[in-house]
């Protein structure tokens, strides 16, 4: 049995927390919100973010970051990209010895264009980092809360480390890999967000499987693309958290980023469908890296340049898809790696 702290009280944190205090670890989730701290401690649900769930009696919950932070050398780190730097630099405050930290927010922050793993390695003092594991693949909080079977893949170039991370959270209906590709685990896993928010606005238009079909396997080739130049194995964005995060951010309603691309593609304003969504939505601002990572490393991302112009420069989604149509003609396979 292990004491993990996992540190953000979202959906993904809880169903993460859930999984880990199931399996017999003393687990404590951090919440920023005291209402929301003592809701979970004391009366077992998260009805904000996971309605109509109890939560196991054995997982606790503070608000107090001390506490959480001196309860734990495991941190599980499920705070919105955004916010990463400025939790984990809190830390410092408190740590006293080396801990593992396994991200598991699905990111790129624009301008710097860091992964969370790297944003983590420079928020955090050195000598409080012992490794650093990415937790990333198709995973919706609302099925893995209900048992519903769901695989994930646990990364870092320590492989010690990934299985160790492994070991934590496999179970029944929780089934976990390793990759020791954390450039490439990273990067899918950011970037399908941005085709997922082209996918929901391509529903929205009230265009159907085809184009959606299309999106997810184009929108693989300029993940692929990009990633690979970063340094990312090909292999991996065929994987759990390339393709597989790919397809199930496309079609679940669960997701955020769909839901949110689908109001935009019903012609409502990105503020406007912000505000409604009350959850995070890592594709907008993770757009904003991938156009900026796309000119940096001279990669040909169509998909993104779209969603770009839709998100950033106010351009009518229909005439969008209709560029995406109506670009030069292309040879698939050839051009597939090296557009
Ligand atoms: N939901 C899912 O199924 C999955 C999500 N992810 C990833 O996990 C990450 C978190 O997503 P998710 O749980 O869905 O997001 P949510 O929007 O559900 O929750 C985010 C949580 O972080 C809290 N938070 C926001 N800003 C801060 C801050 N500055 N300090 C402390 N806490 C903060 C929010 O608090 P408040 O209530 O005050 O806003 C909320 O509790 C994202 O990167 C997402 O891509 C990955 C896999 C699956
Ligand atoms: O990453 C996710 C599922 O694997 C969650 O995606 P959304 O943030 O779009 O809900």
């Amino acid at each position: 049995m292990e004491k993990i702290t996992v540190l953000g009280a979202g959906s993904w944190g809880t169903a993460l927390a859930m999984v880990l205090a199931e399996n017999g670890h003393d687990t404590l989730l951090w919440s920023h919100r005291e209402d929301q701290a003592t809701e979970i401690a004391q009366g077992h649900t998260n009805e904000r973010y996971l309605p109509n769930l109890t939560l196991p009696t054995t997982l606790r919950a503070t608000a107090n970051l001390q506490n959480a932070t001196a309860h734990a050398d495991i941190f599980i780190v499920a705070v919105p990209t955004k916010a990463i730097r400025e939790v984990c630099q809190q830390l410092n405050d408190y740590l006293t010895k080396p801990a593992l930290f396994v991200p598991v927010s699905k990111g790129i922050e624009p301008h710097t264009h860091k992964r969370v793993s790297e944003m983590i390695l420079e928020s955090v003092l050195p000598q409080y980092v012992d490794d650093v594991v990415a937790l990333s693949g198709p995973s919706h909080a609302e099925e893995v809360v209900k048992h519903h079977p769901t695989t994930i893949t646990a990364a870092c170039v320590n492989l010690s480390a990934a299985e160790k991370v492994q070991d934590l959270f496999m179970n029944q209906y929780f089934r976990v890999y390793t990759n020791e590709d954390i450039i490439g685990v990273e990067i899918g896993g950011a970037l399908k967000n941005v085709i997922a928010l082209a996918a929901g606005i391509t529903d929205g238009l009230g265009y159907g499987d085809n184009a959606k079909a299309a999106l997810i396997t184009r929108g693989l080739a300029e993940i692929t693309r990009l990633g690979v130049k970063m340094g990312g194995n090909p292999f991996t964005f065929s994987g759990l958290t390339g393709m597989g995060d790919l397809i199930v951010t496309c079609t679940s309603v669960h997701s955020r980023n769909w839901r949110a691309g689908n109001l935009l593609g019903q012609g409502h304003k990105q503020q406007e469908v912000l505000a409604q969504m009350g959850m995070v939505v890592e594709g907008v601002r993770t757009t904003q890296a991938a156009y900026q990572l796309a000119h940096k490393y001279e990669v040909v991302m169509p998909i993104t340049n779209a969603l770009y112009a839709v998100l950033f420069e106010d351009e009518e989604p229909k005439v969008e898809v209709d560029k995406l149509m109506m670009r030069m003609k292309k040879r698939e396979i050839d051009e597939m790696m090296q557009e």
